[in-house]
């Protein structure tokens, strides 16, 4: 594909073993989603891993064929605490799978949803198996597949065994790739496709879709009028919440945020929605849904993210600098109540002259959403 580069690009395009070792985690990431194993390998040896969340007698046996060996729970410290496993220090813990723990025993290890119906399993027995850099990076590929971040793991294999699993079919990824991941697709994105597309509340409005050059996750700016580049840009940063946006949920505040935004830009003249893939902070609609379940048992939405293995927050804001840049704007006016967007996109070389407050009323349902946002995430409300 030939590579073209925006006149006001921002950060250099990838290069093309960047953009090679993107497609290489695009592919695992496929892999795991289907269940499949994959290998991740880099300077402490390669490792075999497996989602957590869907292990069955199979897959756990499948696994103990090709790694030679039981594997390891590997689980977040977050996860780990709320299962009170003895605490490392480190910010991963790679259990030990004794014999009562059955492969719907792992699964509920995996799946804190699950914490109520299956009570504590311990004793859990750590160290075993000696914690490294790929582990670590299993784990991060795990959340970019929007699985939970719970692994089946091996040990190091030697590299002879390493390559019989490759030629057999196994997935090998870098773990260098899977950190490299997000920025750099983020710095891949260009403009794809753009039309104009009338909206109830703004009629003169354009939606330009992003995807990296040669594929992957998409995001869409929403322009409203003219936006004119060297002023401060009145916009919005809004996060895709299927429930909230789509369907209208009472649990969240994003679909009067999003309607909101788009009326009073509209009201304004001119500006700009980037709609990020980043549905759940991050963390993906199903792992958000599980999040819902957790907070039908009382828990608030920080805590929630916690017990399944997440941080509160999963989401970066290069995507959305990268789009402003290629779009021509470097100064904005930014509608949000969330105080780490506007840190985010300042140390990402965008000028935020202006935050603008973008509260609603609360609905009877998300009084306690929004109190959290406020109490546990600094928000200005
Ligand atoms: N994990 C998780 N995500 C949630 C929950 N409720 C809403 N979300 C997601 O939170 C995100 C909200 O995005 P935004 O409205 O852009 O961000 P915000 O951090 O609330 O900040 P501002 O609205 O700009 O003040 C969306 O991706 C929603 O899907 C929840 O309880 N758990
Ligand atoms: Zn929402």
């Amino acid at each position: 594909m030939v590579r073209v580069r925006d006149p006001d690009s921002g950060p250099a395009l990838p290069s093309a073993a960047e953009e090679t070792a993107r497609i290489a985690v695009e592919r695992a990431v496929a892999e795991l989603r289907y269940g499949r194993m994959v290998l991740v390998d880099g300077g402490t040896g390669p490792v075999l891993m497996a989602p957590a969340e869907i292990a069955s007698p199979e897959s756990l046996s499948s696994f103990v064929a090709r790694a030679g060996a039981v594997p390891a729970l590997a689980l977040t410290a977050n996860r780990a605490a709320v299962l009170h496993i003895n605490p490392t220090g480190d910010d991963v813990e790679l259990v030990t799978l004794a014999a009562h723990l059955t492969p719907s025993a792992i699964r509920a290890l995996a799946d804190a949803s699950e914490d109520l119906s299956h009570p504590l399993m311990g004793p859990f027995r750590t160290r075993a198996m000696a914690l490294t850099d790929n582990h670590r990076a299993a784990l991060k590929l795990l959340k970019l597949a929007r699985l939970l971040p719970a692994g089946l793991v091996s040990a190091p294999l030697g590299a002879p065994q390493a390559a019989a699993l490759v030629a057999g079919g196994v997935l090998a990824v870098g773990a260098a790739a899977i950190y490299a991941y997000e920025t750099t697709a983020a710095l891949g994105l260009v403009r794809v496709a753009a039309a104009k597309v009338p909206l109830a509340d703004a009629e003169n409005a354009r939606i330009i879709a992003f995807r990296p050059e040669d594929g992957g996750i998409e995001h869409l700016a929403i322009l409203i009028g003219d936006p004119v580049p060297h002023e401060p840009v009145l916009i919005r940063l809004h996060s895709e919440c299927f429930t909230g946006d789509l369907l209208g949920s009472l649990k969240c505040d994003c679909g009067d945020q999003l309607r909101g935004s788009i009326r009073q830009i509209a009201a304004a003249g001119a500006g700009i929605v980037l709609y990020l893939a980043q549905e759940g902070r991050g963390i993906g609609l199903i792992s958000k849904l599980k999040a819902y379940s957790l907070q039908d048992q009382g828990f608030d939405t920080v805590d929630a993210n916690e017990r399944l293995g997440f941080d509160a927050d999963e989401r970066i804001f290069l995507p959305a600098a990268v789009m402003l840049k290629r779009l021509g704007y470097r100064t904005v006016r930014l509608m949000t109540n969330n105080p780490d967007k506007v840190a985010g996109l300042e140390a990402l070389g965008i000028t935020v002259t202006e935050r603008v407050p973008h509260a609603f009323p609360s609905n009877g349902h998300n009084e306690f959403y929004l109190l959290t946002k406020k109490k546990r995430s600094g928000h200005y409300l």
